[in-house]
């Protein structure tokens, strides 16, 4: 095992005035809950009660979970007894922010008993993330793409499923980001020569992919998967996702059927439509496989992961993980250095695993001291780490 060249890092917190994490607390949120307004005529008892985690949230302390709230025995062994009664913008920035997606929850009567019992309130912004120009678009060059060789296919299909995490509706919900100009967009570490050797064709192969966004992120990263299936660069498929609905656009099961069913309906596009009828057979068969642990929605690193799941994990020929947030969760939601290795801050994980994300959050390891000074030259302001525009495919095999 490498050594840890930095195990004491500073962990993120929102409370710097200016800093990223401030602004997800203090703007992010805010404008979050005003679309959920707008796109729900939710009665006053859950305004009142969305009206009321926003002030907590963004100026108050961090209330408890009610005595009966489900998985309340869960959260207190995530760590809420000790945040209780502090400032949400001191409390770790990676456990504060599935705090709020977890009382947002509550707010809504999400978890029920009640009529708003599983009415995903992220609902109307991830179905109308597939009904886009680029939606269409992105299923027309996929009949292109059909036409190329093999290894082509394979390598616009990584990135399809790496640049689609730019489509993150809380993202999206930031003021200020750049358009959507994917193209010249760095791939500022790409270890893709190294996954693609973990994987060779015909090898019994088992890939876990854990999703992050539904819509027009979990659509490439089904279509990556049905590559590996069809090409024997793998036999089986398991494809995580959240239990309930989280940061916004986080995928669940109701959200990969959304998405089988927007490739299957296209009819208009061959590739597409031929991928999607071949991904619903294989959910049916059992060689592609959708689990939702709790531990996917937990506010802790993977380092913390209970046993069954690092089990599960174990038993990837390679786990890909997907996305800012899995990013985080991965490596652990610190200022680290940025080159420290990414091997070292995955040493812990039980097997081969690559992370496909693009920059979204201060953290970031694994590049090398002229990448990090490019990078901080052309931008001063290390809006690289944050804007969406740099991504990495990162691989410790
Ligand atoms: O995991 P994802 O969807 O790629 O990104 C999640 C995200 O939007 O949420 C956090 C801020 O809310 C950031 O870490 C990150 O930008």
């Amino acid at each position: 095992m490498l050594s840890d060249p930095a195990p004491d890092a500073p962990v993120i917190v929102s409370d710097e005035p200016g800093s990223f994490p401030r602004g997800v607390f203090l703007d992010r949120h805010p404008a979050l809950i005003r679309r959920m307004l707008d796109a729900f005529p939710y009665p006053p008892e859950q305004r009142d009660a969305l009206a009321a985690l926003l002030r907590e949230s963004t100026g108050g302390v961090i209330a408890p979970l009610a005595a009966d709230a489900p998985g309340r025995e869960r959260w207190d062994a995530w760590g809420l007894p000790e945040h209780v009664g502090r400032s949400w913008l001191q409390a770790p920035f990676l456990w504060a922010e599935s705090f709020f997606y977890r009382r947002l929850l509550d707010a809504v009567g999400w978890f029920g008993p009640g009529p708003w019992q599983g009415v995903d309130p992220f609902r109307p912004f991830k179905l109308a993330d597939l009904d886009t120009t680029e939606a269409d678009e992105e299923r027309a060059a996929l009949d292109r793409l059909a036409t190329r060789p093999v290894d082509e296919q394979a390598a616009a299909l990584l990135h399809g499923s790496l640049w689609g995490n730019r489509a993150d509706l809380g993202f999206r919900m930031g003021a200020g980001q750049p358009a959507d100009g994917r193209t010249g967009s760095p791939v500022i570490v790409d270890d893709s020569d190294a996954l693609w050797r973990l994987l060779p064709a015909g090898a019994p192969s088992t890939v876990y992919l854990v999703a992050d966004n539904a819509g027009r992120e979990l659509v490439p990263d089904l279509l990556l998967a049905d590559h590996l299936l069809r090409h024997g660069r793998a036999a089986r498929v398991v494809l995580h996702v959240k239990p309930h609905p989280y940061y916004v656009s986080d995928a669940t099961t109701a959200d990969v059927l959304d998405a089988l069913r927007h490739l299957t309906a296209s009819t208009a596009h061959r590739a597409a439509h031929a991928a999607g009828t071949r991904l619903w057979t294989a959910l049916g068969d059992g060689v592609l496989e959708v689990r939702a642990h709790p531990f996917s929605c937990a506010p802790l690193p993977y380092a913390d992961m209970p046993d069954d799941l690092r089990a599960d994990f174990s038993r990837a020929t390679v786990t890909l993980l997907k996305g800012d947030l899995n990013y985080r969760r991965l490596v652990g939601d610190r200022l680290w250095p940025a080159t420290t290795p990414f091997a070292a801050r995955t040493a812990y994980f039980p097997g081969p695993v690559a992370a496909l994300r693009t920059l979204k959050s201060q953290v970031i390891v694994g590049l090398d001291a002229r990448t990090e000074h490019a990078l901080d030259a052309s931008a001063p302001d290390c809006a690289w780490r944050t804007a969406g525009t740099h991504a990495v495919i990162q691989v410790r095999p």
